[in-house]
């Protein structure tokens, strides 16, 4: 260990001036690199305007802070060393870190942390010095923090903020530049200044560790498997990319893009997912179908859609080593959208479906899963009397399950044993019990014109048996795809246009690998040729066709591998086939065979501790294929026909491609195994891609279509020119740096961001024209609505004053003759009021006259009586 105490200042300082020359000159490194990106500066893409006198990728402590505490020991744990070196480490298969892995210095306030968690690296130069100020034992592995501080005289006072913590010998060829800070987690490769693996796992490591799983790789959009629920979907999420209120990398953004360039430019498109099994293709399938059926909803047709997945899944998933829930068939959807973009109908094409199961998986409910599956398969409208066949038939594959077979004699020949296992298989099926015993254990061979019947050994009764319930298994799966597509099926409203989303199983190596998975492969393969063919090979040959200035990117073509596989009459399955015709053909044959015959194939390994075994290398250790065990002739040239037929489907449309990556093995949150990842990216080049795409144009059109778009940004009359004199004006209009851009043949290429840039000049001006036409409109439609309510008012004016008159001469007709009729009402009343007290004055009389008479007579009669009674009385 070195202490300030063993080294004389001036030793060190010289040493460590003589150290930081070196690193300085380093500075001027890395030649292999590509240049910054020559992009209009982002606030994301930007680079420091100002350098240090030190690479960006070191760190050296503060010298000049007194009271940094002497390091206790020295650090020598792995642990305790940022993560970056250990991982740049194992990427370089050096033992000590990487230079350039190493990150730019945070300052650090050495009173809140500790100045020993970081690390810095020296190269052979430096080593030097450590043996000149340690002795002899350049095995040193760390100088001490408490050098004493170096003064502005030393001529290197911007450095004197740093310090020494550890140092890692790494061979000067293995250093590697890291990038700025700034640019940590970069949404898109791309803008990585530096673009080396390191730095490209690091940063994908820093975003996933946000939860951020979705990165861009140029083109390609990068998804790593979280393991575990991240609040990146759900409506808000949709309408955040509908209304394209963001930009960030996500397989929405992925289906947006499809949508859009599938209404404008009236293409198919295909989504084409590709990873290792268990990486999360089929979840992104799911998710890029959610986004479409929200956006081209309405219909109801999208439910069903959505609902397949759950049928496939029931039927053709099952747990395996590497994913609790593997499909175990490739898969492609074409959501089919009508002119208005809504969904008109969907169709699913599966492919080799893998039968092999696991009865059960951990934290799966199958009772609700049940329910789920039932749901499902109402809704994609497959009548109850279908589905009850659907499970005898699934039921009777479990029944085969239960067959047994009791050897007859001493060549191991058997007869099937007739108890409740056959009964019940035979009655589901719905054929004879004898019928399904014998056709176990005994096969037919044609001799001549004669059939002879043979009794199968009991290793054959039960490859029988197990073939027979696969094939069932096959028919049934196939069966309800069917059903499916049925239901699914688009109405005359189709447009033909469509998206295609593209979930294959990802390549595959078990410890004994059987023909699936050779089959497996072989699919991960062409579909490998594909991403190649549209992101490498068509992209750079159409530099090249349109005579533009290019360097070649290299990239790893796998043709010869396929060919291995494809090619007549010495290909894997043409010999396979080959081998399959004979009747004595066994797995030791077919392997001689292809030893024979493919020994000299690069790609081809034959085994030679296990004669009946071989390998198919490609890069990378994940590509081993052992044993192909199958003896169907036709099953793999079948795949074969099927595969070229995907294809040729692809082939037809615009493709996005998605990676899936799988972080680690053990299926769970939070763990970045970087060995893991970078296989992956290596496999699937995402490195070169990114390379391409960032010095590469990835933008382009015809002269033709960017006059079309672009040509009425200028203020003449362009009518009468030729699209290449349009199109240059446009460029240059817009002051477009030369570099930019290149013009081919028939094409404009241009680098990424810069047709971007046209575009908003484009829509700023079509705003323009918008609100400018929307101005004048306003005006005329103002002047003609005043017009007209002028015109109407007047005619108003005459037709309610018309109608006024009539109704005031109706009502003034209305009054006279009311008053007529009241004055004839009022004389009656008055008329019969007046004879009513005419009477009642009458009879009033009557009374007063009557009560009169009587009075009189009463008068009279007492007079009378007086008189009477006075001419009695006695005088
Ligand atoms: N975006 C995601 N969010 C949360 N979990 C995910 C996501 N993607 C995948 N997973 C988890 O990873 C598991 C495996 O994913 P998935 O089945 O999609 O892998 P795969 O690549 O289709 O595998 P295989 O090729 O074996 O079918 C899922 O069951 C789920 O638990």
């Amino acid at each position: 260990m070195l202490s300030a105490a063993m080294a004389p200042p001036s030793i060190v300082r010289s040493s460590l001036e003589e150290m930081l020359d070196t690193i300085k000159r380093r500075d001027e490194l890395p030649k292999d690199v590509p240049p910054a990106l020559p992009t209009r500066p982002t606030s994301k893409s930007r680079r420091p305007s100002s350098r240090r006198s030190l690479p960006v990728s070191v760190k050296i402590d503060s010298l000049s802070v007194p009271n940094c505490p002497p390091p206790k020991e020295a650090v020598k744990t792995e642990e305790k060393r940022p993560e970056r070196v250990l991982m740049a480490e194992k990427v370089s298969g050096v033992k000590s870190g990487i230079f350039g892995s190493t990150k730019l210095s945070k300052k650090m306030d050495p009173a809140e942390e500790s100045p020993y968690d970081e690390v810095a690296v020296v190269n052979d130069s430096e080593e030097k010095m450590l043996e000149r100020s340690q002795g002899s034992d350049p095995s040193v592995s760390s100088i001490p923090s408490s050098l004493p501080p170096l003064n502005e005289e030393a001529g290197w006072s911007d450095n004197a903020g740093y310090v020494l913590r550890e140092v890692v010998r790494v061979p000067t060829e293995n250093i590697l530049p890291a990038n700025p800070d700034i640019l940590e987690g970069v949404d898109d490769l791309i803008q990585l200044s530096y673009l080396n693996e390191p730095s490209v796992l690091h940063n994908l490591n820093n975003r996933f560790s946000h939860d951020m799983i979705y990165t861009k790789a140029g083109p390609v959009l990068v998804a790593i498997n979280p393991f575990k629920k991240v609040s990146l979907y759900g409506n808000d999420c949709v309408s955040a990319y509908r209304q394209k209120l963001t930009d960030r990398p996500h397989v929405y953004a992925i289906a947006d893009t499809a949508f859009n360039q599938m209404m404008r430019d009236e293409m198919d498109q295909s989504i084409i997912i590709s990873g290792e099994s268990g990486a999360g293709k089929t979840e992104t399938a799911k998710i890029a179908m959610q986004y479409l059926a929200a956006l081209g909803g309405g219909s109801g047709i999208e439910n069903e859609v959505l609902k397949t997945s759950s049928i496939l899944e029931s039927f053709g998933n099952a747990k395996t080593l590497r994913n609790d829930n593997s499909s175990r068939f490739g898969k492609l959807i074409e959501i089919r959208f009508a002119t208005s973009g809504k969904i008109c109908g969907a169709r699913i094409q599966t492919f080799l479906l893998e039968k092999s199961d696991c009865l059960t998986i951990d934290d799966v409910d199958d009772a609700r899963r049940f329910k789920m599956l039932m749901e499902a398969l109402d809704v994609v409208q497959i009548r109850k009397e279908d589905q009850r066949s659907a499970f005898a038939m699934l039921a009777a594959v479990l029944w085969l399950g239960n067959i047994s077979f009791s050897v007859i004699d001493n060549e191991n020949h058997v007869e099937t044993v007739e108890d409740e296992g056959v009964t019940t298989a035979a009655r589901l099926m719905g054929c004879g019990v004898r019928d399904l015993m014998l056709s176990l254990s005994t096969r037919k061979i044609q001799v001549g014109n004669d059939n002879i019947v043979q009794k199968l050994t009991l290793s054959k009764a039960i490859d029988a048996r197990d073939a027979l319930a696969k094939s069932i298994y096959a028919s049934l799966f196939d069966w309800l795809v069917e059903q499916i597509n049925k239901s699914l099926e688009a109405g005359k409203e189709n447009t033909g246009r469509s998206i295609s989303i593209l979930d294959i199983y990802g390549f595959e190596s078990f410890h004994k690998n059987g023909f699936e998975q050779f089959c497996i492969n072989y699919a991960n393969e062409r579909l490998q040729q594909h991403f190649n063919r549209h992101l490498f090979k068509l992209e750079q040959e159409d530099y090249t066709q349109d005579g533009i200035d290019w360097t070649r990117v290299e990239f790893e073509d796998n043709q010869e591998c396929l060919n291995l596989f494809e090619k007549k009459p010495l290909g894997l399955l043409s010999l396979l086939d080959e081998e399959s015709n004979f009747p004595k053909a066994t797995d030791l044959t077919f392997a001689t065979k292809l030893k024979q015959h493919l020994n000299s194939n690069y790609y081809f390994k034959g085994e030679r501790e296990a004669l009946s075994k071989f390998v198919i290398t490609r890069e990378s250790p994940l590509r081993r294929l052992h044993a192909a065990d199958s003896q169907k002739q036709s099953v793999g040239a079948k795949f074969k026909v099927q595969l070229f037929k995907l294809m040729q489907r692809l082939e037809n449309t615009s493709p996005h491609f998605i990676r899936c990556i799988k972080p680690n093995t053990k299926q769970l949150p939070g763990i970045y195994d970087k060995d893991l990842v970078l296989q992956q990216l290596r496999c699937c080049g995402v490195l070169e891609v990114v390379r391409i795409a960032r010095s590469g144009y990835p933008t382009r059109m015809t002269h033709q279509q960017f006059a079309k778009r672009y040509g009425f940004l200028l203020l003449e009359d362009v009518e009468s020119h030729d699209p290449l004199s349009i199109s240059v004006a446009v460029l240059q209009h817009y002051n477009i740096l030369p570099d930019m851009y290149q013009v081919g043949y028939t094409k404009l290429f241009f680098r990424t961001g810069q047709i971007g840039a046209l575009d908003d000049a484009r829509n700023q001006t079509l705003q323009g024209i918008l609100a400018i036409q929307k101005g004048f409109r306003g005006q005329i439609a103002r002047r003609a609505f005043k017009e007209l309510k002028k015109a109407s008012m007047i005619l108003q004016s005459y037709v309610r004053g018309e109608k006024a008159r009539k109704e005031f001469e109706y009502s003034l007709n209305s009054r006279r003759a009311a008053i007529v009729i009241q004055k004839h009402v009022k004389q009656r009343f008055a008329k019969r009021a007046y004879n009513d007290q005419k009477t009642a004055d009458f009879e009033q009389e009557r009374a007063h006259q009557s009560v009169l008479e009587e009075l009189e007579r009463r008068v009279f009669k007492a007079e009378t009586a007086l008189k009477q009674k006075e001419e009695k009385m006695p005088h």
